[in-house]
């Protein structure tokens, strides 16, 4: 594989092409975003050397099976108290810390983001099957009537609006590659338009859809496998696939991408993603769309986060590194994360966002009364 098959762990500090509403805007130069190369010292275990050895150790230490999973959980629980409680402490929990997050939040200007799997519906091992239930489509309708939100993922646009369908959202698809503005719109939207905002990686659609069948074809062998076409990213899903064929499956990713130097690979829940080497990220969508928004250099704007995945950890960080708002991890378990807050799964982010709307109404109720 060449060197430039690489993840990206971290935002590197790169400018983003300018703002602008197009219906197509390609990176020019196709290296890094406008042309820029990702810096060798960003390469990870995950790449280096060629050799897929260092994919399926990440791809175990990442996504263990079930089993495994369960007596992680269980030596955490017994053995490893003491520093759960300390992550607790890091990373407490939003609903617990409810009061805490409003006051914080006063007096600025709430702009929700949500990435979609694992934190608006529950992880399933059909990635086709893993519909938004009504109750948290209500959560979420409620959420955006109160403040401008967003829905950020790995997903396909097309795809995740059909589990979602609110047309008065904003979403950014393929990890934040294809941006598009609300059809219909709340009144903080500036954009009634359908017309897309921003395709960064636009020149990478036929290059995606090449890998994708080839993809499809290597893997086809392979029993469990699912690749997924995500537009301007590909998914190799190994959720189903028998661990003791993850090296053979690496290995089949590997000879794929080894013929596409412009392509780069990251890692989510159990699945490989194919990406453009463009410097862009879910964090750099979360910019693009407090800009769109009209709250660049706003320093009264609180962005919120809410995501579960690594790929939810760019934009974490960009809070953190703006020293605005902050992210909430949706997850059971302790993990390295660049976000402030936790909630354990996506029945709590809907109580959070139930909790949310209930104190911006009696806020706004209030304030009418005074
Ligand atoms: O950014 P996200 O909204 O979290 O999307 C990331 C990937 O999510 C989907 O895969 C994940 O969810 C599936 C359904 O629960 C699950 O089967 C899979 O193991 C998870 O990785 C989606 O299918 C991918 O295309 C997204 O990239």
């Amino acid at each position: 594989m060449t060197k430039q098959n690489v993840v990206a762990p971290e935002a590197v500090a790169i400018p983003y092409p300018p703002l602008r509403v197009a219906s197509s805007t390609a990176a020019p130069g196709g290296g890094g975003a406008a042309g820029y190369p990702i810096p060798r010292k960003l390469l990870t275990k995950l790449e280096l050397g060629g050799a897929t050895n260092g994919w399926v150790e990440s791809m175990l230490a990442s996504s263990p099976t079930h089993a495994k999973a369960s007596a992680a959980a269980a030596v955490a629980a017994a053995a490893l108290d003491g520093n759960t409680s300390s992550w607790t402490v890091k990373h407490p929990s939003a609903l617990e810390l409810f009061d805490e997050i409003t006051k914080m939040s006063k007096g600025k200007r709430i702009v929700m983001f949500l990435d979609y799997d694992g934190t608006l519906s529950p992880i399933v091992d059909d990635p086709d099957l893993a519909f938004m239930s009504d109750a948290m489509r209500t959560a979420v309708r409620n959420v955006a009537r109160c403040f401008p939100t967003a829905i950020v993922t790995g997903r396909r646009l097309d795809k995740v609006y059909e589990f979602v369908r609110l047309a008065e959202l904003y979403y950014a698809g393929s990890h934040g590659m294809d941006i598009k503005g609300p059809v219909k719109g709340p009144r903080h939207a500036k954009t009634k338009t359908k017309a897309v905002l921003f395709q960064p990686a636009s020149e990478f659609l036929p290059m995606i859809d090449e890998v994708y069948k080839a993809l499809l074809v290597k893997t086809r062998s392979i029993p469990g496998v699912k690749v997924e076409n995500n537009k301007f990213c590909a998914s190799v899903h190994f959720r189903c696939v028998d661990e003791k064929r993850w090296s053979a499956l690496a290995e089949q990713v590997r000879s794929v991408l080894k013929e596409y130097p412009k392509l780069r690979l990251t890692q989510g829940r159990k699945v490989l993603e194919i990406r453009p080497t463009i410097k862009w990220d879910k964090g750099k969508a979360l910019e693009f769309l407090l800009e769109s928004l009209g709250f660049a250099d706003n320093e009264e704007v609180f962005p919120v986060y809410i995501g579960d995945d690594r790929t939810d950890e760019d934009a974490f960080k960009v809070l953190r590194d703006r020293g605005q708002g902050f992210g909430i991890l949706v997850s059971k378990y302790p993990k390295e994360t660049n976000a402030s807050y936790s909630l354990q799964e996506p029945s709590e982010v809907m109580n959070f966002l139930h909790r949310l709307v209930e104190w911006k109404r009696s806020s706004l109720k209030h304030h009418s009364r005074v």
